[in-house]
């Protein structure tokens, strides 16, 4: 795990009242934050890996979109040769600032393009793999499709897109149940009940999840040739789709 802070902003009166920002206080504690906030987080992290080391070609790029401080560029690190080069992204300063800083004593790290854009604004070219880990839900709504239609057009034959999301759970008995647990499992990980709702309130309209058939839908409408969901726990959930 990378070293970090814990997490007690939302046991902080004045952060609850704002919405949610990537900003230099959760960068701070982002790997905390996201350890113990995301169930299966770290299988996300390592799984990712291995799919780009079954899939990445020498010669071809893996783009890590939305990467925060870099987890699943590491990752990607580990698994490929050193002719494939990762093209790592994310739009808060703050995040690609604390990855430059936890690339300087890893290995091979020249391979890794750090990019402070808007992943919208970046060209995917020449991909072999594009992970959008925990990212897709923060773009707005009506620009999903139109991003995941541009990573089809910069895959390479045999590219594949990994895209993990929180999903938005059903309305029904199962759904409130994902939902519980979620929060059972922040409990289980020391929030306190004020930090809980103060996130929840944060995330609204910042964080939109959506429903899986939506996004199965969508990677179809993008012009994915097949998918296949390949993790969930609770009402986190990843799949991997292919030209
Ligand atoms: N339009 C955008 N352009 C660029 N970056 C963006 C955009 N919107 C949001 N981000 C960035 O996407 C990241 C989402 S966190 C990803 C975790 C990481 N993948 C991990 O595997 O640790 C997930 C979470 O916090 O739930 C943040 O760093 C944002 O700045
Ligand atoms: O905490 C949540 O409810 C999440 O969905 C995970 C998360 C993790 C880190 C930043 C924002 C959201």
């Amino acid at each position: 795990m990378i070293q970090s802070d814990p997490d007690d902003l939302f046991d902080r009166p004045e952060v609850s009242v704002r919405p949610f920002e990537f900003d230099a206080d959760v960068a701070r504690v982002f790997p905390d934050m996201v350890r113990r906030s995301v169930p299966g987080y770290a299988e996300l992290v390592g799984l990712s890996g291995l799919i780009a080391r079954r899939v990445a070609r020498s010669g071809t790029r893996c783009y890590d979109l939305g990467c925060s401080l870099g987890a699943v560029t590491r990752s990607i690190l580990r698994q490929t040769g050193p002719d494939v080069v990762i093209v790592a992204v994310d739009n808060a300063p703050a995040m690609v600032d604390g990855l430059r800083v936890r690339l300087q004593d890893v290995p091979g790290a020249d391979r890794v393009e750090a990019v402070c854009a808007d992943i919208q604004a970046v060209a995917i070219e020449q991909a072999s793999v594009v992970v959008l880990n925990l990212t897709l839900q923060f773009v707005p709504v009506t620009e999903r499709l139109a991003l995941l239609a541009r990573i089809r057009g910069g895959l390479v034959p045999g590219g594949v897109l990994v895209l993990a999301e929180k999903m938005a759970v059903p309305d029904d008995r199962g759904g409130a149940l994902l939902t519980a647990l979620h929060e059972d499992f922040k409990r289980a990980n020391g929030y306190s009940e004020l930090a809980i709702s103060r996130k929840r309130s944060a995330l609204e309209q910042v964080l939109v999840p959506e429903r899986i058939e939506t996004h199965e839908q969508r990677i179809e409408d993008a012009g994915f040739a097949g998918h296949c969901r390949w993790f969930q726990s609770l009402n986190f959930v990843a799949w991997v789709a292919w030209t």
